[in-house]
């Protein structure tokens, strides 16, 4: 029962899908729970388990929906509750219990890159908000700095963490420059008038229910989803014919991509793996033509990853204006020539959405339009031009567009997939981000609205020896993307961040590109905010 100041708490976590990532990961767990109970202690609470942890299983993460309902059957609805991550984690474990919840929810996680907790943690902020379910969220390195102390405190004597997120504005209270307006109203016309498909292979991803978005909140703005299956993609990369799929591995040879190649495929990149891979980039866009859609999500995981390699080299490619040429097998005809065929990577929908909107603005505007979206890892200070600046590795598992890479094509790598992962391999692609100014943005879902949050930043390239440190501390497989975001410091960021992933796209105007952007969303019904300091224009 909930009586505050608090006395005691109850602790719950969730894990993998992949029990190899549980028992990798299980360490770290460990230490986050000895350190957040010492805290708990410090302030007079007793933080407990739900679960006692059962040795057999090498790790105490939940590791699937029904383990975690049946977990909650024996929680008190009302008693404070805090979830904990320290590793990647699929929300749908534990959001059943949480939804029904009725006492006080705290969601914490370590400021580590080591494993994606952070992304974890995020994942299930933005579900919780989904679902509406209050809740409150915290984050710390240690557990013994002075801003999570005062906010633990805070949790425990009202139940509650108030973060300060004044960096967001609503478009609404913004009045928009004519000329974009009247731009963003002709493309959102027309997009009502054409209307878009999302071809969606398999859905839900890892548990991430805030990624996916129903159809009363979609097709209101002229999106309608194509429900593909990842079983399809298999049976047709099946029809693709070995001298084209080796055509399009020498493509990517031809462009200097460099391949770490082995002979194990237990544990290395094979020249199998990736001709397999180069055949389901091709099947991929057949089949996304042959349904008509604009963009395409393939769910990755769970069934294909025990299937054939990873989809990530893939999804990089497709993601890029400049791609290996994909012909009609009936006509010759190039398809999707000269543009990218947006990728939504874990059919994150919201992401999905995203990209089809920058695509349409960007193209308008003749700039390049490939864009991706990244988990937001991790991050740390660092000088940037004589100024400490945060700057936030981004870094999606294995696939980001070569054009975001510095040298595109010739600085990128393909490495093997992590084997906890990915048991059939599968090349990444990745690369160091290339220095420039970006739009970012996020699509979600919050009171059964679709929403999306917008701002301008740059990549920044940092010195070797500090990008290298933060490969060494995330993983080094797949891209590293430097990024500071204009006029939102890392707490701020979390706080309102409402999912795990984030869009990222160059622009030469970055002003300009998101003030048309903003514009047509805000056309096609989205609720638009601006965050950070970003000036329309
Ligand atoms: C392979 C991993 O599970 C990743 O897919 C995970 O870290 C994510 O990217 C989550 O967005």
């Amino acid at each position: 029962m909930s009586l505050l100041p608090m006395k005691d708490a109850v602790l719950i976590t969730s894990g993998d899908l992949r029990e190899s990532a549980n028992r990798a990961c299980w360490p770290a767990q460990q230490e986050l729970e000895r350190r957040l109970i010492e805290r708990f202690a410090a302030e007079g609470v007793v933080l407990r388990r739900a679960v006692a942890v059962t040795p057999e299983r090498g790790h105490g993460f939940v590791s699937s929906q029904r383990e975690g309902m049946d977990i909650f059957t024996e929680i008190d609805p009302t008693a404070n509750l805090v979830f904990a991550t320290a590793a990647w984690q699929y929300s749908h474990h534990v959001l059943p219990g949480l939804r029904s919840h009725r006492g006080p929810i705290l969601t914490v996680a370590n400021w580590s890159g080591q494993w994606p907790g952070l992304v974890g943690l995020l994942n299930l902020n933005g579900s919780l908000v989904k679902t509406g379910q209050p809740f409150s969220s915290l984050w710390s390195e240690h557990f013994d700095d002075a801003w999570f102390i005062e906010r633990l405190h805070e949790w425990v004597t009202t139940g509650h963490v108030d973060h300060r997120v004044s960096h967001v504005r609503s478009l609404d209270d913004v009045k928009l420059p004519p000329r974009q307006a009247e731009q963003a109203a002709a493309l959102a016309e027309r997009l009502l008038r054409k209307k878009i498909i999302l071809g969606v292979f398999d859905e839900g991803c890892m548990g991430m229910y805030n990624a996916i978005v129903d159809d009363e909140i979609l097709n209101p703005l002229g999106f309608f989803k194509e429900r593909l299956s990842q079983s399809t993609l298999v049976a047709k990369m099946k029809t693709v014919d070995e001298a084209e799929a080796a055509k399009t591995l020498q493509w990517l040879r031809d462009r200097g991509v460099h391949l770490s190649l082995g002979s194990d495929d237990a544990t290395e990149l094979t020249e199998s793996q990736l001709l397999t891979q180069c055949r389901m980039y091709i099947a991929s866009v057949r089949l996304a033509k042959e349904f008509g859609c604009d963009a395409i999500g393939i769910q990755y995981q769970q069934g294909l990853k025990d299937s054939v390699p990873a989809s990530d080299l893939v999804e990089g490619l497709l993601n890029n204006r400049e791609r290996p040429p994909v012909l009609d097998e009936h006509t010759g005809v190039e398809l999707y020539a000269g543009a990218p065929l947006p990728h939504f990577n874990e059919v994150d929908e919201c992401a999905g959405v995203d990209a089809v909107i920058t695509n349409l603005c960007w193209t308008a505007l003749g700039q390049d339009p490939s864009t991706t979206l990244h988990d937001l890892r991790w991050g740390a200070s660092y000088p940037v031009e004589g100024r400490d600046e945060f700057v936030w590795v981004l870094q999606i598992s294995g696939a980001a567009p070569a054009n975001h890479f510095l040298n595109g094509y010739a600085g990128a790598t393909s490495d093997r997939q992590p084997p906890m992962y990915f048991p059939l391999g599968g090349g990444t692609l990745k690369g160091i981000g290339r220095p420039g100014r970006i739009v970012w943005s996020r699509v979600f879902v919050e009171g059964g609205a679709l929403h999306i949050d917008l701002g301008v930043g740059s990549v920044v390239e940092l010195p070797p020896a500090e990008a290298s440190r933060r490969w060494s501390q995330t993983t080094s497989q797949w891209p590293l993307v430097s990024a500071i975001f204009d006029g939102i410091s890392r707490d701020a960021m979390m706080a309102r961040h409402r999912a795990n992933h984030v869009n990222i796209v160059y622009a030469e105007k970055p002003e300009e590109a998101l003030t048309l952007k903003a514009a047509m969303c805000q056309r096609l019904g989205l609720h638009v905010h601006l965050c950070g300091s970003v000036q329309l224009g």
